[in-house]
Protein backbone atom coordinates (compact mmCIF):
# COMPACT_ATOMS: atom_id res chain seq x y z
CA UNK A 1 0.00 0.00 0.00
CA UNK A 2 1.08 3.63 -0.43
CA UNK A 3 2.61 6.02 2.25
CA UNK A 4 1.27 9.31 1.12
CA UNK A 5 -2.04 10.31 2.95
CA UNK A 6 -4.70 7.92 1.99
CA UNK A 7 -6.99 8.90 -0.66
CA UNK A 8 -9.79 8.61 2.56
CA UNK A 9 -9.48 8.81 5.79
CA UNK A 10 -12.33 8.22 8.89
CA UNK A 11 -11.65 9.11 12.33
CA UNK A 12 -14.02 8.36 15.36
CA UNK A 13 -17.43 9.21 13.24
CA UNK A 14 -19.98 9.64 15.37
CA UNK A 15 -23.49 9.95 13.58
CA UNK A 16 -27.38 10.42 15.00
CA UNK A 17 -30.53 10.02 13.53
CA UNK A 18 -33.76 11.70 14.57
CA UNK A 19 -35.75 12.68 16.81
CA UNK A 20 -37.30 9.42 16.49
CA UNK A 21 -40.83 9.42 17.24
CA UNK A 22 -40.71 5.30 18.38
CA UNK A 23 -38.38 6.31 20.76
CA UNK A 24 -40.57 9.52 22.48
CA UNK A 25 -38.65 11.62 20.16
CA UNK A 26 -35.64 10.78 21.32
CA UNK A 27 -32.06 10.60 19.03
CA UNK A 28 -30.74 7.37 18.40
CA UNK A 29 -26.78 7.41 17.70
CA UNK A 30 -25.87 4.72 15.13
CA UNK A 31 -22.18 5.63 14.71
CA UNK A 32 -20.29 4.95 17.50
CA UNK A 33 -16.65 6.64 16.48
CA UNK A 34 -16.26 4.39 13.10
CA UNK A 35 -12.52 4.62 12.09
CA UNK A 36 -11.02 3.27 9.02
CA UNK A 37 -8.37 4.80 5.65
CA UNK A 38 -8.59 3.72 2.33
CA UNK A 39 -5.14 3.97 0.69
CA UNK A 40 -4.70 4.73 -3.27
CA UNK A 41 -4.00 1.68 -4.96
CA UNK A 42 -5.98 -0.86 -2.77
CA UNK A 43 -9.27 -2.35 -2.24
CA UNK A 44 -11.11 -1.43 1.59
CA UNK A 45 -13.88 -3.40 2.13
CA UNK A 46 -16.15 -2.40 4.92
CA UNK A 47 -18.41 -5.53 6.03
CA UNK A 48 -20.93 -5.53 8.70
CA UNK A 49 -24.50 -7.45 9.37
CA UNK A 50 -27.63 -5.28 7.91
CA UNK A 51 -28.10 -2.28 10.21
CA UNK A 52 -24.35 -2.45 11.10
CA UNK A 53 -23.94 1.54 9.68
CA UNK A 54 -22.29 0.50 6.63
CA UNK A 55 -24.26 3.14 4.32
CA UNK A 56 -24.42 5.79 7.34
CA UNK A 57 -20.67 5.43 7.55
CA UNK A 58 -20.33 5.76 3.31
CA UNK A 59 -22.83 8.78 3.33
CA UNK A 60 -20.73 10.57 5.08
CA UNK A 61 -17.82 9.91 3.56
CA UNK A 62 -19.50 10.70 0.17
CA UNK A 63 -20.51 13.98 1.72
CA UNK A 64 -24.05 13.18 1.69
CA UNK A 65 -24.89 12.89 5.40
CA UNK A 66 -23.35 15.57 8.44
CA UNK A 67 -21.61 13.88 10.86
CA UNK A 68 -22.48 14.88 14.55
CA UNK A 69 -18.73 14.13 15.69
CA UNK A 70 -15.14 13.11 14.26
CA UNK A 71 -13.57 13.81 10.83
CA UNK A 72 -13.47 12.58 7.51
CA UNK A 73 -11.03 13.66 5.03
CA UNK A 74 -11.79 12.71 1.59
CA UNK A 75 -8.89 13.00 -1.27
CA UNK A 76 -7.73 16.12 1.37
CA UNK A 77 -10.95 17.65 1.90
CA UNK A 78 -13.90 17.99 4.09
CA UNK A 79 -16.27 16.14 1.74
CA UNK A 80 -19.19 18.10 3.66
CA UNK A 81 -18.33 21.43 3.04
CA UNK A 82 -15.88 20.86 -0.28
CA UNK A 83 -16.95 22.16 -4.08
CA UNK A 84 -18.01 20.18 -6.55
CA UNK A 85 -14.76 19.86 -7.85
CA UNK A 86 -14.12 17.45 -5.31
CA UNK A 87 -17.29 15.48 -6.97
CA UNK A 88 -15.71 14.89 -10.25
CA UNK A 89 -12.64 13.05 -8.60
CA UNK A 90 -15.11 10.79 -6.72
CA UNK A 91 -16.97 7.91 -8.15
CA UNK A 92 -20.48 6.42 -6.65
CA UNK A 93 -22.32 3.16 -7.75
CA UNK A 94 -25.10 2.74 -5.34
CA UNK A 95 -26.95 -0.47 -4.85
CA UNK A 96 -29.95 0.46 -6.69
CA UNK A 97 -28.34 2.22 -9.73
CA UNK A 98 -29.84 5.81 -8.86
CA UNK A 99 -30.08 5.37 -13.26
CA UNK A 100 -32.64 7.17 -15.12
CA UNK A 101 -35.26 4.80 -16.23
CA UNK A 102 -36.17 6.47 -19.87
CA UNK A 103 -32.43 6.61 -21.53
CA UNK A 104 -30.37 3.82 -23.23
CA UNK A 105 -27.32 3.09 -21.59
CA UNK A 106 -24.64 4.04 -23.92
CA UNK A 107 -25.90 7.66 -24.71
CA UNK A 108 -27.01 8.34 -20.82
CA UNK A 109 -22.97 7.12 -20.42
CA UNK A 110 -21.93 9.64 -23.12
CA UNK A 111 -23.87 12.05 -21.11
CA UNK A 112 -22.06 11.59 -17.84
CA UNK A 113 -18.67 11.32 -19.64
CA UNK A 114 -19.52 15.12 -21.28
CA UNK A 115 -19.78 16.12 -17.85
CA UNK A 116 -16.08 15.54 -16.91
CA UNK A 117 -13.10 17.25 -18.14
CA UNK A 118 -10.59 14.30 -18.43
CA UNK A 119 -13.54 11.47 -18.82
CA UNK A 120 -12.24 7.40 -19.34
CA UNK A 121 -12.86 6.49 -23.36
CA UNK A 122 -16.56 5.44 -23.03
CA UNK A 123 -16.52 3.09 -25.61
CA UNK A 124 -14.02 1.17 -24.15
CA UNK A 125 -15.91 0.65 -20.99
CA UNK A 126 -18.79 -0.11 -22.65
CA UNK A 127 -17.15 -3.02 -24.83
CA UNK A 128 -15.50 -4.03 -21.90
CA UNK A 129 -18.49 -4.44 -19.78
CA UNK A 130 -20.21 -5.98 -22.48
CA UNK A 131 -23.14 -2.81 -22.40
CA UNK A 132 -22.55 -3.19 -25.94
CA UNK A 133 -24.57 -5.83 -26.13
CA UNK A 134 -28.30 -4.91 -24.71
CA UNK A 135 -27.95 -1.17 -26.05
CA UNK A 136 -30.94 -0.42 -27.52
CA UNK A 137 -32.59 -1.17 -24.13
CA UNK A 138 -33.81 1.28 -21.89
CA UNK A 139 -32.61 1.21 -18.26
CA UNK A 140 -36.07 0.50 -17.02
CA UNK A 141 -36.19 -2.78 -18.91
CA UNK A 142 -32.66 -3.61 -18.31
CA UNK A 143 -32.24 -6.64 -15.90
CA UNK A 144 -30.36 -6.00 -12.69
CA UNK A 145 -26.87 -7.82 -13.23
CA UNK A 146 -27.08 -5.10 -16.90
CA UNK A 147 -28.18 -2.68 -14.71
CA UNK A 148 -25.40 -3.43 -12.32
CA UNK A 149 -23.10 -2.81 -15.31
CA UNK A 150 -24.06 0.59 -16.56
CA UNK A 151 -24.14 1.42 -12.62
CA UNK A 152 -20.17 0.67 -12.36
CA UNK A 153 -19.32 2.71 -15.67
CA UNK A 154 -21.31 5.32 -14.74
CA UNK A 155 -19.11 4.97 -11.56
CA UNK A 156 -16.00 5.08 -13.75
CA UNK A 157 -16.80 6.97 -16.21
CA UNK A 158 -15.23 10.09 -14.82
CA UNK A 159 -12.01 8.27 -14.19
CA UNK A 160 -11.90 9.08 -10.41
CA UNK A 161 -9.15 8.77 -8.21
CA UNK A 162 -11.24 6.85 -5.07
CA UNK A 163 -14.70 4.81 -6.19
CA UNK A 164 -17.46 3.33 -3.60
CA UNK A 165 -18.77 0.33 -4.85
CA UNK A 166 -21.69 -1.01 -2.96
CA UNK A 167 -22.03 -4.64 -4.04
CA UNK A 168 -20.63 -3.94 -7.48
CA UNK A 169 -21.32 -7.67 -8.09
CA UNK A 170 -24.78 -8.73 -7.25
CA UNK A 171 -26.95 -10.00 -9.60
CA UNK A 172 -23.79 -10.91 -11.88
CA UNK A 173 -23.95 -14.04 -13.91
CA UNK A 174 -20.47 -15.91 -13.19
CA UNK A 175 -19.14 -14.53 -16.43
CA UNK A 176 -19.76 -11.02 -15.88
CA UNK A 177 -18.95 -11.13 -12.36
CA UNK A 178 -15.13 -12.26 -13.46
CA UNK A 179 -15.01 -9.20 -15.97
CA UNK A 180 -16.14 -7.18 -13.09
CA UNK A 181 -13.47 -8.31 -10.47
CA UNK A 182 -11.00 -7.81 -13.19
CA UNK A 183 -11.66 -4.81 -13.76
CA UNK A 184 -11.19 -3.84 -10.19
CA UNK A 185 -8.22 -5.61 -9.93
CA UNK A 186 -6.93 -3.42 -12.75
CA UNK A 187 -8.27 -0.48 -11.50
CA UNK A 188 -6.62 -1.00 -8.52
CA UNK A 189 -3.39 -1.67 -9.88
CA UNK A 190 -3.59 1.71 -11.51
CA UNK A 191 -3.66 3.46 -8.39
CA UNK A 192 -7.48 4.15 -7.66
CA UNK A 193 -8.83 4.07 -4.18
CA UNK A 194 -11.76 1.22 -4.25
CA UNK A 195 -14.32 1.21 -1.04
CA UNK A 196 -16.28 -1.88 -1.31
CA UNK A 197 -18.99 -2.88 0.73
CA UNK A 198 -20.56 -6.34 0.11
CA UNK A 199 -22.87 -8.78 1.95
CA UNK A 200 -21.19 -11.64 -0.43
CA UNK A 201 -17.49 -12.78 1.67
CA UNK A 202 -16.28 -14.69 -1.84
CA UNK A 203 -15.78 -11.54 -3.19
CA UNK A 204 -14.48 -9.89 0.09
CA UNK A 205 -11.91 -12.85 0.62
CA UNK A 206 -10.85 -12.34 -3.18
CA UNK A 207 -10.98 -8.42 -3.92
CA UNK A 208 -9.94 -7.03 -0.54
CA UNK A 209 -6.42 -5.70 0.22
CA UNK A 210 -7.79 -4.49 3.26
CA UNK A 211 -10.83 -5.52 5.42
CA UNK A 212 -12.81 -3.19 8.32
CA UNK A 213 -15.17 -5.26 10.20
CA UNK A 214 -17.73 -2.74 11.92
CA UNK A 215 -21.16 -3.48 13.77
CA UNK A 216 -23.20 -1.68 15.65
CA UNK A 217 -21.61 1.46 14.71
CA UNK A 218 -17.97 0.58 15.87
CA UNK A 219 -15.14 -1.01 14.70
CA UNK A 220 -14.89 -4.84 16.21
CA UNK A 221 -11.98 -5.98 13.90
CA UNK A 222 -9.53 -5.16 11.07
CA UNK A 223 -6.65 -6.52 9.00
CA UNK A 224 -5.71 -7.87 5.63
CA UNK A 225 -7.50 -11.56 5.01
CA UNK A 226 -4.93 -13.25 5.85
CA UNK A 227 -4.14 -11.51 9.31
CA UNK A 228 -7.88 -12.12 10.11
CA UNK A 229 -8.09 -15.50 9.36
CA UNK A 230 -4.51 -16.46 9.83
CA UNK A 231 -5.03 -16.45 13.87
CA UNK A 232 -7.98 -18.82 13.28
CA UNK A 233 -6.24 -20.49 10.88
CA UNK A 234 -3.60 -21.89 13.51
CA UNK A 235 -6.52 -22.29 16.08
CA UNK A 236 -9.72 -23.42 14.64
CA UNK A 237 -10.88 -25.74 11.64
CA UNK A 238 -14.24 -25.85 9.71
CA UNK A 239 -15.21 -29.32 9.16
CA UNK A 240 -17.53 -28.86 6.11
CA UNK A 241 -20.19 -32.05 5.58
CA UNK A 242 -22.37 -33.21 2.44
CA UNK A 243 -25.24 -35.15 3.16
CA UNK A 244 -28.97 -35.48 2.07
CA UNK A 245 -30.03 -35.60 6.11
CA UNK A 246 -31.78 -33.06 7.83
CA UNK A 247 -28.72 -31.70 10.58
CA UNK A 248 -30.19 -29.77 13.00
CA UNK A 249 -27.89 -26.60 14.98
CA UNK A 250 -30.44 -27.20 18.26
CA UNK A 251 -28.98 -30.91 18.46
CA UNK A 252 -25.60 -29.77 18.31
CA UNK A 253 -25.59 -26.80 20.12
CA UNK A 254 -24.30 -28.69 23.16
CA UNK A 255 -21.08 -29.92 21.96
CA UNK A 256 -18.19 -28.64 22.96
CA UNK A 257 -19.01 -25.43 21.91
CA UNK A 258 -19.45 -26.36 18.33
CA UNK A 259 -21.93 -24.58 16.04
CA UNK A 260 -23.41 -25.88 12.70
CA UNK A 261 -24.35 -23.68 9.49
CA UNK A 262 -26.21 -25.13 6.75
CA UNK A 263 -24.90 -23.74 3.73
CA UNK A 264 -26.03 -24.73 0.25
CA UNK A 265 -28.81 -27.86 -0.19
CA UNK A 266 -27.44 -30.60 1.15
CA UNK A 267 -24.18 -29.26 2.64
CA UNK A 268 -23.15 -27.99 6.53
CA UNK A 269 -20.25 -26.35 8.52
CA UNK A 270 -19.32 -27.17 12.07
CA UNK A 271 -16.79 -24.40 13.03
CA UNK A 272 -15.38 -24.55 16.55
CA UNK A 273 -12.78 -27.47 15.75
CA UNK A 274 -10.10 -26.30 17.71
CA UNK A 275 -8.39 -29.67 18.74
CA UNK A 276 -8.85 -33.52 17.53
CA UNK A 277 -11.23 -34.05 20.45
CA UNK A 278 -13.57 -31.44 18.97
CA UNK A 279 -13.59 -33.74 15.68
CA UNK A 280 -14.08 -36.51 17.72
CA UNK A 281 -17.15 -35.30 19.88
CA UNK A 282 -18.30 -33.56 16.02
CA UNK A 283 -18.27 -37.37 14.39
CA UNK A 284 -19.57 -38.92 17.58
CA UNK A 285 -22.72 -36.37 17.34
CA UNK A 286 -23.21 -37.62 13.32
CA UNK A 287 -22.87 -41.20 14.67
CA UNK A 288 -25.19 -40.83 17.21
CA UNK A 289 -27.93 -39.12 14.71
CA UNK A 290 -27.32 -42.03 12.26
CA UNK A 291 -25.78 -39.93 9.67
CA UNK A 292 -23.15 -41.15 7.43
CA UNK A 293 -22.05 -38.39 5.46
CA UNK A 294 -21.57 -38.73 1.24
CA UNK A 295 -18.33 -36.07 1.85
CA UNK A 296 -16.60 -34.83 5.10
CA UNK A 297 -13.49 -32.48 4.69
CA UNK A 298 -11.28 -30.35 7.30
CA UNK A 299 -11.15 -26.50 6.24
CA UNK A 300 -9.78 -23.36 7.32
CA UNK A 301 -11.43 -20.65 8.42
CA UNK A 302 -12.35 -18.16 5.90
CA UNK A 303 -13.31 -14.53 6.27
CA UNK A 304 -17.07 -15.84 5.88
CA UNK A 305 -16.48 -17.63 9.55
CA UNK A 306 -14.24 -14.73 11.08
CA UNK A 307 -17.15 -12.75 10.24
CA UNK A 308 -19.80 -14.95 11.51
CA UNK A 309 -18.32 -15.69 14.64
CA UNK A 310 -18.17 -11.97 15.48
CA UNK A 311 -21.72 -11.78 14.41
CA UNK A 312 -22.40 -14.61 16.78
CA UNK A 313 -20.53 -13.09 20.00
CA UNK A 314 -22.35 -10.12 19.31
CA UNK A 315 -25.67 -11.67 19.43
CA UNK A 316 -24.67 -13.85 22.48
CA UNK A 317 -23.60 -10.38 24.38
CA UNK A 318 -27.32 -9.27 23.52
CA UNK A 319 -29.10 -12.06 25.18
N1 LIG B 1 -32.69 8.30 8.56
C1 LIG B 1 -32.60 7.45 9.57
N2 LIG B 1 -33.31 7.63 10.72
C2 LIG B 1 -33.22 6.78 11.76
N3 LIG B 1 -32.41 5.69 11.78
C3 LIG B 1 -31.68 5.44 10.66
C4 LIG B 1 -31.73 6.29 9.51
N4 LIG B 1 -30.90 5.79 8.57
C5 LIG B 1 -30.35 4.67 9.11
N5 LIG B 1 -30.82 4.46 10.35
C6 LIG B 1 -30.45 3.37 11.27
O1 LIG B 1 -29.04 3.39 11.38
C7 LIG B 1 -28.52 2.06 11.52
C8 LIG B 1 -27.43 1.86 10.48
O2 LIG B 1 -28.03 1.83 9.19
P1 LIG B 1 -27.17 1.64 7.85
O3 LIG B 1 -28.11 1.80 6.71
O4 LIG B 1 -26.00 2.53 7.91
O5 LIG B 1 -26.70 0.13 7.99
P2 LIG B 1 -25.99 -0.82 6.90
O6 LIG B 1 -24.84 -1.44 7.60
O7 LIG B 1 -25.72 -0.06 5.66
O8 LIG B 1 -27.12 -1.90 6.65
P3 LIG B 1 -27.52 -2.74 5.30
O9 LIG B 1 -26.48 -3.81 5.17
O10 LIG B 1 -28.84 -3.31 5.70
O11 LIG B 1 -27.58 -1.79 4.16
C9 LIG B 1 -29.72 1.13 11.37
O12 LIG B 1 -30.15 0.74 12.66
C10 LIG B 1 -30.76 1.99 10.70
O13 LIG B 1 -32.07 1.59 11.09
Amino acid sequence: MSSSAPALAVESLRKDFGPVAALDGRMVRVLHGVSLRAERGAVTTILGTNGAGKSTTLGCAQGLLKPDGGSISLLGHNPFTASSDLRSRVGVMLQDGGLPPSVRPIPLLKHVAGMYRRPADVDALIARLGIDGFASTSVRRLSGGQKQRVALAAALVGRPEIVFLDEPSAGLDPQSRQVVFDLISELRDAGLAIVLTTHLMDDAQRLSDYVYIIDDGRNVAEGTVAELTAHAETESRVLEISTTAELSADDLRATAGLTLTRGSAGHYRITGVHTAEHLAAATRWLAEADVLPTALSMQPRSLEDVFLDLASTKEQSDD
